[in-house]
């Protein structure tokens, strides 16, 4: 009998696995168990398609094996007992959870397998990318079924520490939303300088996009593609003279992965 995948909070980022696992069909509608007072829209699509959507831990098939933990932080001290007790054993559990360490996890379900991973939103069109870290000792054959689970949403990295974890949140997990705002600064410094609000949205967002696709399509360093833009002496020069400034983007940049990496300790404690 095929074992039964159970998702714990089906929001943006459940959603964007479990449409992954789907897509791929790693795993089938039927297999799949969902818990979410307020499912997404994609778990709602699992659930018209077969997917078991149940109301409390005591529904959970005994034949479950792979459980995907994407509730909030805030949520898991008053969920980890009552989970830990409906589970059986031989488990393998996954969170995504901003903050909550492998030692949580190992503390809350003792014998179980625990995977760390950290994935960002543009998981939700496959082209998200995933970091993951899992005991050393765990079989090959057990990180690479990992790997494929985690893979059906983009790119995979296996990383060596649990507090390496946290440093990924500030960087690829929350990451996505720095780069929305840089849209958002874009178009308001776009606006602030005479465009009407629509041609400078929309310069700022096809900007943005077009420069995205043009370091995934190209072979150069985002500093190769960084200097072909610039002309010595010309108006890109002017303004990186601000941006790459001591007090510029990458002192920004800094304290904000800082303050991000903070939250994500935070979390732990
Ligand atoms: N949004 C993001 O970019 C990323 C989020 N994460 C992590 O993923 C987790 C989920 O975040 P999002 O998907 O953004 O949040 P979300 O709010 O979209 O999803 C959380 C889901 O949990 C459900 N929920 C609430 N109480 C519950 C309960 N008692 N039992 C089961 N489900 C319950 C909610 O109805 C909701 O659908 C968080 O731990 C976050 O740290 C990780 C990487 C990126
Ligand atoms: O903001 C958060 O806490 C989550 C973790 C990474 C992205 N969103």
């Amino acid at each position: 009998m095929a074992q039964t995948y159970l998702i714990v909070g089906a929001g943006n980022m459940g959603g964007a696995l479990l449409s992954g696992w789907l897509k791929s069909s790693l795993v089938n509608a039927r297999n799949l168990a969902i818990i979410d007072p307020n499912p997404g829209i994609e778990a709602v699509y699992a659930i018209e398609r077969g997917a078991k959507h149940l109301a409390d831990f005591d529904g959970i098939p005994r034949n479950t094996k792979t459980i995907l933990l994407a509730v909030k932080p805030q949520m898991f001290p008053q969920m980890r007992r009552q989970l830990a007790e409906a589970l059986g054993e031989d488990v393998l559990i996954i969170s995504i959870m901003a903050g909550i360490s492998t030692q949580a996890l190992k503390d809350a379900f003792p014998g179980a397998d625990i995977v760390r991973a950290m994935p960002n939103t543009p998981a939700a069109i496959g082209k998200g990318v995933t970091a993951f870290t899992a005991d050393p000792a765990l079989k090959s054959e057990k990180v690479e079924a990992i790997k494929t689970l985690l893979g059906a949403t983009g790119k995979v990295i296996r990383i060596e520490t649990d507090e390496q974890i946290n440093a990924v949140t500030a960087v690829s997990g929350s990451g996505p939303a720095y780069i929305f705002n840089l849209c958002e600064a874009l178009a308001k410094a776009a606006q602030s300088i005479g465009l009407p609000p629509d041609v400078a949205a929309q310069l700022a967002r096809e900007t943005i996009i077009g420069a995205s696709a043009l370091l995934e399509a190209s072979d150069q360093s985002p500093t190769e593609l960084r200097e072909a833009v610039t002309s010595p002496g010309g108006t890109t020069q002017a303004a990186l003279d601000v941006l790459m400034a001591d007090d510029g983007q990458g002192q920004l940049m800094r304290r904000a992965v800082v303050a991000a990496l903070a939250r994500a300790r935070e979390f732990s404690e």
